[in-house]
């Protein structure tokens, strides 16, 4: 189940940055006096009691006129609402009600996305409280007072954000065709790919009632199997400056792979890869998805017997974090090696939801204990005392120890190693998470 997207939409200076960072839970955003400043993150995984979300930050304004700022929160909002689930709209009880709030408040109304409208530095609910209620006029609900700087009202705005997420009830039946996220730089080659897949096994091809403007879904059926493929391409927005398209093209890129099962991330064998695909592929894993790297234009450069084993080796290097995406060398020109892609989805969401049973997997670890001592510091040793499986996509495992410091990296990543062996588990990552079971003394 993909997780919900909350995005921060507001005028320079209402505390967007503050916001963001009282939810992210840590200083990740640049806070400063002067309104307009721009920030390093754009997204961050935030949990609230059992919900969790992806927030995402729209972006500074910079303040120059007023039509400026009324443009570019224009843009900001749309972004906003291409992509999230429940945008909080930001307002200052210090500035009062201004124009732009108006028009902005007109534009998320128009386009039914749930909205919570938050007015912020309401540092004293005694003091603050009655100027809060001319956000009335704005016609898109209760405001609710919160000083994101004292963490004051933060719960509660919480409280109405989450009542927008979709209902996980299981009544609805669950879509279950995999769904795949083309992702990439600009000019990778992402659109050509998708048209050609869809024109080799052109059954049904639509659009997807409910998907946001950019982010087109489109159903793919071969073999009498249907796949959705969510498609990032095109961003060519007109007036855009390069941090602002970057920070867009992270922003949906971060939007779509949330909502995949599968992440191709295509790369340019003409360009090679470089660090802009390792930022967009490090989104990708962090999620825990299933990762094909697709080295597209293959048809396009010099070969020899060499030349798959340097691109690979580069690629390995680069995308050290990921030995276990899969990698393929494809023309979207000459369609080489297209169908093969199927079979690598196919093969990469079967091992997503691969379970392995408890008593395989503590005898894999029973005999890597034994194959290579475990860490020990200041005279205490690890010990290894379960592990069994609690959860697929990804495959998530759960080791009990006798001390959690003790568990370095290193000797984790040798039990992946191991369990990896004997299963596999290509194209997708693993996660652990290491529990102390305490008094036991064995
Ligand atoms: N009194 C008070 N000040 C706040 C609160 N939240 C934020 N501020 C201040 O408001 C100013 C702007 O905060 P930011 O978080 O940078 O605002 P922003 O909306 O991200 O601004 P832009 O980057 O211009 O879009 C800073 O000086 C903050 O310290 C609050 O709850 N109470
Ligand atoms: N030689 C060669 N050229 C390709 C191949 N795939 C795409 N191209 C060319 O690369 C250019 C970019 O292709 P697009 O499919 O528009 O790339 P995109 O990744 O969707 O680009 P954005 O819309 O900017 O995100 C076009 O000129 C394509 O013809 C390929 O396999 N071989």
């Amino acid at each position: 189940m993909s997780k919900p997207i909350v995005a921060i939409v507001g005028r320079p200076n209402v505390g967007k940055s503050t916001l963001f960072n009282a939810l992210a839970g840590e200083n990740i955003s640049i806070v400063k006096d002067t309104p307009g400043v721009t920030r390093d993150r754009i997204y961050a995984d935030v949990t609230w009691l059992d919900h969790a979300f992806t927030l995402i930050d729209t972006g500074g304004i910079e303040p120059d006129s007023s039509d400026i700022i009324l443009s570019q929160m224009r843009e900001q909002a749309q972004i906003a609402i291409d992509t999230a689930d429940v945008i909080i709209f930001l307002a200052d009880v210090r500035q009062g009600l201004v124009d732009a709030d108006s028009k902005v408040a007109d534009m998320l109304r128009r386009s039914r996305k749930p909205v919570v409208l938050a007015v912020n530095k309401v540092d004293s609910f005694q003091k603050f409280m009655a100027d809060t209620y001319e956000f009335y006029n704005l016609g898109i609900g209760d405001p609710v007072p919160i000083s994101a700087a004292s963490r004051l009202g933060i719960g509660d705005m919480l409280d109405e954000v989450v009542k927008h997420f979709p209902k996980q009830t299981g009544e609805i039946e669950e879509d279950d065709r995999p769904r795949i996220a083309i992702v990439g730089k600009p000019n990778v080659g992402k659109s050509s790919i998708i048209n050609k897949l869809i024109g080799e096994n052109r059954v049904i091809v639509s659009n997807i009632a409910g998907t946001t403007r950019d982010a087109i879904d489109t159903e793919v059926r071969r073999n009498g199997k249907d796949y959705i493929f969510i498609d990032t391409a095109g961003l060519r927005r007109k007036n855009k400056i390069k941090e602002e398209l970057e920070r867009y093209s992270i922003i949906r890129t971060v939007t779509a792979v949330e909502r995949a099962d599968v992440v191709i991330l295509v790369i340019d064998a003409k360009e090679g890869v470089t660090e802009q695909d390792a930022k967009i592929a490090g989104i990708a894993h962090e999620r825990g998805k299933g990762i094909i790297i697709a080295v597209n234009k293959w048809d396009a450069i010099e070969k020899n017997d060499k030349t798959v084993y340097e691109y690979t080796n580069k690629i390995r290097n680069i995308l050290a974090y990921m030995p276990y995406a899969e990698i393929t060398f494809i023309s979207a020109v000459t369609g080489q090696r297209l169908p093969k892609l199927f079979e690598l989805i196919d093969m990469v969401i079967q091992n997503q939801n691969l379970r392995v049973a408890t008593g395989v997997l503590n005898e894999i670890m029973t005999e890597a204990v034994a194959l290579q001592q475990p860490p020990s510091d200041k005279g205490k040793r690890l010990k290894l005392f379960y592990i069994t499986q609690v959860a697929v996509k990804p495959p998530t495992f759960v080791i009990f120890v006798n001390d959690k410091e003790l568990m370095h990296f290193s000797y984790t990543r040798y039990l992946e190693n191991k369990i990896r062996d004997a299963f596999g588990f290509k194209g997708t990552a693993l996660r652990f998470l290491i529990r102390e079971r305490k008094g036991d003394q064995q």
